[in-house]
């Protein structure tokens, strides 16, 4: 039997998945990493941390692997979106790396608006100035670091410096490209118009390849670091929503993916890439040549599960957290969460909106709060199914992956909130298994991704909406979608005292 790893770089932890021919998930491990929030809005990580972590989860897996290791043919990546990596002319680590959920960049993109023009910057790269992407980073190290900036030789996204140190080469591919604000989207190569316009150089952007190809093999060093062979293949990879799209089947028109993972994501596929969604929604290439996709983003959706569990439950399983959320009624006993925490994307591009918890009363107890905020996550999911819907998007049926479709009546609760039927797959590691499967189709196993889809990927179970819980759904997200506006001018006025 052959096999190949799937890597997924993810904002809470790198995921990694040995997958057979069959697209059975033989061995899988996680190694988890925190995040460096030192002041409001930054979010940062030390790409040394992936690096380390990887190294740990592969070799473990390789310890306990019974087969020939030469049978491990290919490996590929996904990656966290958007986050700056900057090297210097050595290939050494500049700074800590600069996350797609770190907001302190909302002048620089004004400045990107005066500089480019709104309307030209949405023709190239067909998305507004959002925080999170990665051209705001650049230009906020720029002006904030001059002298690490002229230090940097070139930039690189999480996954891509992750295949550097495993491979020694260094490239970019399109689908984690289109996020950085610098991609021109449907001409697929770095805008030089854009380049211009910021002073950076073309040899500032690395070299860009298919999500499937070839772009190494296993260095020395790693090999001996992790027990890998030095002929295992490398392939590109892509950004993590691609690949969790590509591992859930999202490889057709009319094929929708909601994603909880640290972000919230709803995605759907596309084939054109000149629709205008007036930067509403992201719209990125995917990992399949030729093909696209729009998404809708929610800044803290697993991360507001996660922060409230560090906060109130720091030693349960989110299991045990998560235990009486079917008992709770819907709505939570009146009780409504926004999963502003860090800001937000879609529908509020906003990064200086807080969370609020509202209708709190005496009788409220640690489960409401808990349920709280899953219906509050899955509220705003629905913004950006709202988004899709008036687009005239027919949603009837959503793959359910990430970390948050663990849960039983959080799938019900989307069923319920998105009244849409949720398909739970057998392996919720989408972006794991879409790394896979890339690698699977780098290697020659299938000569197309939709071919290896209906080999890999099963369906566990299906959740229907219940008619009643629907009804009082649409009630509770009416009053939801106040919330922003009547919070808005309060987080403003408030951010002065913010750390
Ligand atoms: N058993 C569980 N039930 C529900 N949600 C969970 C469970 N385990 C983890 N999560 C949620 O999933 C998130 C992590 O998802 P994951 O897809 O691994 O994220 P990332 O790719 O950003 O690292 C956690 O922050 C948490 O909110
Ligand atoms: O910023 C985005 C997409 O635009 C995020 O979706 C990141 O790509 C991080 O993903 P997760 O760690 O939540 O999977």
């Amino acid at each position: 039997m052959k096999y190949v790893i799937g890597i997924d770089l993810g904002t809470s932890a790198v995921k990694i998945l040995l997958v057979d021919q069959k697209g059975n998930v033989c061995m899988e491990t996680s190694k988890s990493y925190p995040l460096i929030q030192e002041q409001f809005g930054y979010s940062e990580q030390n790409p040394e941390e992936w690096v380390e972590k990887t190294v740990e989860g592969i070799s473990e897996m390789i310890n306990q692997f019974q087969g020939d290791i030469h049978d491990i043919e290919g490996i590929s990546f996904s990656g966290q979106m958007h986050g700056l990596v900057l090297l210097d002319r050595e290939q050494r680590i500049l700074r800590n790396a600069i996350l797609w959920n770190d907001t302190r960049t909302t002048k620089q993109c004004r400045e990107i608006y005066e500089t480019v023009g709104k309307q030209r910057l949405l023709e190239i790269t067909k998305n507004p100035a959002l925080e999170g992407f990665t051209l705001p980073k650049i230009l906020w190290v720029k002006e904030n670091e001059p002298e690490t900036f002229e230090r940097a030789s070139v930039f690189l996204l999480p996954k891509d410096y992750l295949r550097y140190r495993i491979t020694g080469n260094i490239h970019s591919e399109y689908s984690d490209a289109a996020g950085t604000l610098l991609l021109n989207m449907s001409k697929r190569e770095w805008s030089e118009e854009l380049l211009n316009l910021f002073g950076l150089s073309p040899n500032f952007c690395p070299p860009l390849v298919e999500s499937h190809e070839f772009v190494g093999t296993i260095s020395p060093e790693f090999s001996r670091l992790t027990g890998l062979s030095e002929f295992t293949k490398v392939f590109a990879g892509g950004a993590d929503n691609a690949c969790g799209a590509i591992g859930s089947g999202i490889l057709s028109e009319g094929k929708t993916l909601c994603s909880v993972g640290t972000s919230g994501v709803v995605l759907s596929y596309e084939t054109r890439n000149d629709l205008d969604f007036e930067g509403k929604v992201h719209y990125f290439n995917h990992g399949e040549p030729n093909s696209f996709y729009t998404m809708g983003v929610t800044l803290s959706a697993g991360y507001s599960l996660n922060w409230f569990k560090e906060k109130i439950a720091q030693d349960e399983k989110f299991e045990d957290l998560l235990q009486e959320v079917g008992i709770v009624p819907v709505g939570s006993n009146g009780l409504l969460f926004t999963p502003y925490l860090v800001g937000e994307r879609t529908p509020h591009a906003d990064s200086t909106i807080r969370a609020s918890f509202i209708g709190m009363d005496a009788l409220h107890e640690r489960k409401d709060f808990v349920r709280a905020i899953l219906e509050g996550i899955t509220f705003s999911l629905n913004e950006s199914i709202e988004i899709f819907r008036e687009n005239g998007k027919n949603i009837e049926a959503i793959v359910s992956i990430g970390g948050g479709a663990k849960n039983e009546a959080w799938l019900q609760m989307q069923a319920d909130i998105f009244d849409s039927k949720i398909e739970k797959l057998e392996s919720e590691q989408g972006p794991g298994m879409g790394a896979a499967m890339l690698a699977a189709i780098g290697c020659g196993w299938f000569s197309t991704l939709k071919e290896c889809a209906t080999s890999f990927i099963q369906t566990e179970k299906i959740y229907y909406p219940i008619k009643e819980n629907v009804e009082k759904y649409k009630k509770l997200f009416s009053i939801y979608k106040q919330i922003y506006k009547n919070t808005k001018s309060l987080n403003e006025q408030l951010k002065e005292f913010k750390r």
